[in-house]
């Protein structure tokens, strides 16, 4: 038995940064080999929703927080239906869950599902390492993957760059789909699914929206073939760069004026239509307390995120796009990273962060009103026309 159901194994592993750092610990989950970006986390909760979230696909996720599986895993919490991270480091494994939700351990789930972890390593002094350094390749080892040393870091050093990878394919639906809308329908929204996580058309639908969800490979055609009353673009893993295709679909939508609305790799693809460029951050913004600013409101929100990459876009000044004049409506507040666009000639905008909170606060939630808004305007306009 190489793994145990309580989180508590004897059985080595070790961690192996590109950049030759090394962390012995534990194997967590499945024994194997896996590699990816380092990352981290610092949500104190919601392990399960950052676990299922396909923006994670090819990431290594390292938890911040001391005390990881102490829920349990449930049925409800999936973003998706599966774990996407590639990698899960983590200091101290809860023994023994305490929720009356929880149906299996933690461990138990990422072993079922074959995600390679590793526990017992200094957490802190790893985040710390990432933060000085800045993300970057890593490899988790153990059971029969283990070699000396040198063999793991040059396997890790050949692994793929997050730079320049383009994921959205391999985690989104190859078949479209209906969400239908909780209550009585008001509109029907196509959402590019980019990677989309399953709250998202869960808060469209408790406002009356049909939601259509479509292939990341989605045309403009598909997108007006559902009749929309507002397109979204989904949250995805990946460098939004290599994004061309759904920057050509959102340009064919913005020249039509529809109410758009962008989450996280959406806000990325609205930079990108509306000409700004994109960068990769040194370490990104991942958990459940970052502080944004609603730049039309002046309100300050506690939000959720997930991003490696942002926009470069001017904080400070107006700025003349092909689709009219846009502004960044969000920053964050610890690095003045842009959160948010927004056009200010047609009915669009876009956040770099989370408003669905799965996991995570709720203060964003007046987003999905806005998108709403936007709709119930155009419809409005539609009619007067
Ligand atoms: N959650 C997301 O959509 C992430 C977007 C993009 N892959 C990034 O890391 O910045």
């Amino acid at each position: 038995m190489t793994t145990s159901t309580r989180g508590v194994t004897r059985t080595p592993a070790v961690l192996v940064l590109e950049d030759g750092r090394i962390f012995r610990g534990r194997a967590y989950g499945a024994v194997g080999a896996t590699f990816g970006e380092a990352v981290f986390s610092t949500g104190m909760t919601g392990y399960q929703e950052t676990l299922t979230d396909p923006s994670y696909h090819r990431q290594v996720v390292v938890m911040t927080a001391p005390h990881v599986g102490n829920t349990g895993v449930n049925d409800e919490d999936m973003e998706s239906k599966k774990i996407w991270v590639s990698g899960y480091v983590v200091r101290d494994p809860a023994r023994v869950p305490s929720s009356w939700r929880s149906t299996r351990t933690l461990d138990e789930e990422l072993a079922a599902q074959g995600v390679v972890g590793i526990s017992g390593i200094d957490t802190r002094a790893l985040t710390r390492h990432l933060r000085e350094r800045g993300a970057m390749r890593v490899g988790i080892f153990s059971g029969e993957a283990l070699q000396d040393d040198a063999a793991l870091l040059a396997r890790v050093q050949e692994a793929p760059e997050m730079t320049g990878a383009d994921l959205s394919a391999e985690v989104a639906t190859t078949e479209a789909y209906v969400v239908p809308a909780i209550g009585e329908k008001k509109f029907t929204v196509a959402a590019i699914d980019l990677g989309i996580k399953g709250m998202t058309p869960h808060r469209m639908a408790e406002r009356g929206i049909e939601v259509h969800v479509l292939p990341a490979t989605a045309t403009v055609e598909d997108v007006y073939a559902v009749n929309p009353d507002g397109v979204f673009f989904s949250n995805g893993p990946g460098d939004p760069a290599t994004a061309d295709h759904p920057v050509s679909v959102m340009r064919g939508v913005l020249e039509r004026g529809t109410p758009l609305f962008g989450i996280c790799f959406g806000n990325q693809i609205l930079g990108r239509a509306l000409g700004f460029g994109t960068f990769k951050l040194k370490y990104g913004h991942r958990g459940i307390n970052q502080p944004v600013q609603d730049r039309t409101t002046g309100k300050v929100e506690v939000t959720a995120h997930n991003h490696g990459f942002a926009v470069d876009a001017p904080l400070d000044k107006v700025s003349d796009t092909p689709y009219g004049r846009a502004e960044v409506s969000h920053v964050c507040l610890n690095d003045n990273v842009v959160e948010g666009l927004r056009l200010l000639d047609k009915p669009a905008f876009s956040v770099q962060y989370h408003p669905e909170a799965a996991a995570g606060p709720h203060d964003a939630a007046y987003l999905f009103d806005r998108f709403t808004s936007l709709m119930s305007t155009a419809s409005m306009e539609g009619q007067r026309a």
